[in-house]
């Protein structure tokens, strides 16, 4: 490997290689003890062949590439290493959960407990209750794995978790005064910024203290990683409000139903819930803009799609159509504790002026049924599949700050577990990309209007990074400019 930014950890190799890598101990505390892995002797880790993962191993970002591209960026691999950093009796761990609910939440947790106490012997594990401020205003919870035994089948964050209330000095000050060593932080975009400022003032102090974030969003909206846990899980609960709409639709003449669903900035939700239940005739998602009068407007496409079949469903995302309320414009600019904008309901509005636009024209009776799940797809315990990705999560993050890593984000690239440094995720936010082919397939399968002029189409693709994967959108020139590109990301792939 060749020359390093001492800015951003960025190691260049041969063939175009890059390593966006992230922090260690050894970076900025000098001479530091090690020791060999206890999994070493671990009875059910011992016997696997290379079960440590060697310290070259890193993992491409983009993995479509031609015979003469450049090898582009690439992220360390997660995983045990021979070494660490810590004596099991020396380390005193906190978990923290912050921001919105996920599914899933209390299995991260859960695995974070357990990963530490059965694979390195680590038994001190604080919960820090209810989000950041819980570090200095209230008092911890002792986890154990009999605590957190049965965590997993339960919805919600068993450490409770609030917006709002980060004071990094505050913060710091709190894990210093409680010699804490380990910090696992759980939690979205604003989450692992916090994180982020959290490891600056540690590293700023000389702390011997590993900062590791686990991304949580509903809305799939982290950048750079496939997925995020908990998504797969809201997608299926999803499948019952439409269920339920489709049912009373079809069952009434010209019955419509109407669902909404998470996604203040991000259709990620709708397009899945819509994708996987082809009972849907119309997905409205806050990136693709749409009307509702004249040609080619909303209500044409209704009126079209009930002459037709007598009934449909509409999704829509809770950020959908929001420059289209003007009419209660004084609640527009609130914002919530952690300075998230708050939204108008969508839904109650887009149900009302259907109404009153049939109502108004008198030529078709319409039965209208607004169906408004927003918080049960993501009050509920995780799935199996998101039980399994949690886990592994939660292990590569365990891994990590053990083998001394900190400033890290552990994060799923390409199918591969991964350490990804802070400002890879916060940097942007992921979103559909309406002139990709996903959002085709869902176009093709509802068969609604793309509400596109060709000029709209123009702004499109201009937000949109290179038609290839060719180049890696954080490094390429103009790659870094748009918040809408599309990354390697489950929700925007194709
Ligand atoms: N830029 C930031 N710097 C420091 N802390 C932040 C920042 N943005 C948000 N936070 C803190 O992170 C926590 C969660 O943020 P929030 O936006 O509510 O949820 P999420 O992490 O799900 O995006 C809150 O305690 C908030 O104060
Ligand atoms: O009502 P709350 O708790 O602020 O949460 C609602 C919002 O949080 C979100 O779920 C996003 O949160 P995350 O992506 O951070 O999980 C939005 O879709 C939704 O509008
Ligand atoms: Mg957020």
């Amino acid at each position: 490997m060749g020359s390093q930014d001492s800015q951003m950890k960025i190691v260049h190799g041969e063939f175009g290689y890059i390593l966006e890598d992230v922090p260690h101990f050894n970076d900025y505390i000098p001479s530091l003890h090690t020791y060999p892995n206890p999994l070493r002797s671990n009875t059910a880790y011992s016997v696997v062949k290379q079960y440590f993962v060697d310290v070259d191993d890193t993992v491409p970002q983009k993995i479509v590439v031609h015979k003469d591209s450049p090898r582009g960026v690439h992220f360390r691999r997660a995983g045990p290493r021979q070494k660490v950093y810590f004596k099991s009796d020396d380390v005193l761990a906190c978990i923290v959960t912050c921001g919105g609910l996920c599914p899933g939440l209390n299995t991260v947790i859960r695995e974070i407990v357990c990963g530490l106490s059965h694979m390195y012997d680590v038994n001190k594990v604080l919960g820090i209750d209810g989000g950041y401020r819980g570090f200095y205003s209230k008092n911890t919870i002792t986890l154990t794995p009999k605590v957190v035994n049965d965590i997993h089948k339960r919805g919600g964050t068993i450490l409770g978790t609030s917006r709002g209330g980060h004071d990094t000095a505050k913060i710091v000050d709190s894990i210093q005064d409680r010699g804490i060593n380990q910090v696992y932080i759980i939690g979205g975009d604003g989450t692992q910024k916090g994180a982020a400022v959290i490891y600056e003032e540690i590293r700023r102090r000389g702390l011997k203290v590993a900062i590791a974030g686990i991304p949580k969003t509903i809305d799939n909206d982290i950048p750079v990683i496939d997925k995020s846990f908990g998504f797969d899980t809201a997608v299926e609960e999803a499948q019952r409000a439409i269920n339920a709409a489709h049912v009373e639709a079809e069952s009434i003449e010209n019955g419509i139903g109407v669902v909404k669903l998470m996604g203040r900035h991000c259709g990620l939700i709708a397009m899945y819930a819509t994708l996987a239940s082809r009972d849907v005739d119309c997905c409205l998602i806050p990136e693709s803009p749409f009307y509702l009068e004249g040609k080619g407007g909303l209500f044409e496409f209704i009126e079209r799609r009930l002459k037709e079949n007598g009934h449909m469903v509409i999704v829509i995302a809770e950020g959908a159509g929001q420059d289209l309320l003007t009419e209660s414009m004084q609640a527009a600019n609130q914002k919530d504790a952690s300075g998230n904008k708050l939204l108008q309901d969508v839904g109650l509005w887009i149900s009302q002026r259907i109404r009153d636009h049939f109502a108004r024209q008198n030529k078709m009776a319409i039965t209208l049924k607004y169906i408004d799940p927003t918080y049960m797809i993501r009050a509920i315990p995780s799935n199996a599949s998101d039980n399994v990705y949690c886990t592994l999560l939660a292990q590569s993050a365990v891994h990590g700050a053990m083998a001394g890593y900190t400033g890290f984000t552990v994060g799923l690239v390409n199918g591969r577990h991964t350490y990804i440094p802070f400002n890879r995720i916060t940097e942007r936010q992921n979103n559909v990309v309406i002139t990709d082919r996903m959002w085709a397939r869902l176009l093709s399968s509802t068969n609604q209007p793309s509400f596109l002029s060709p000029k709209d189409v123009n702004e499109a693709e201009k937000e949109k990074p290179p038609p290839t994967q060719l180049l890696d959108n954080g490094n390429c020139e103009d790659g870094r400019q748009s918040g809408k590109q599309a990354d390697s990301n489950y929700g925007t792939k194709n």
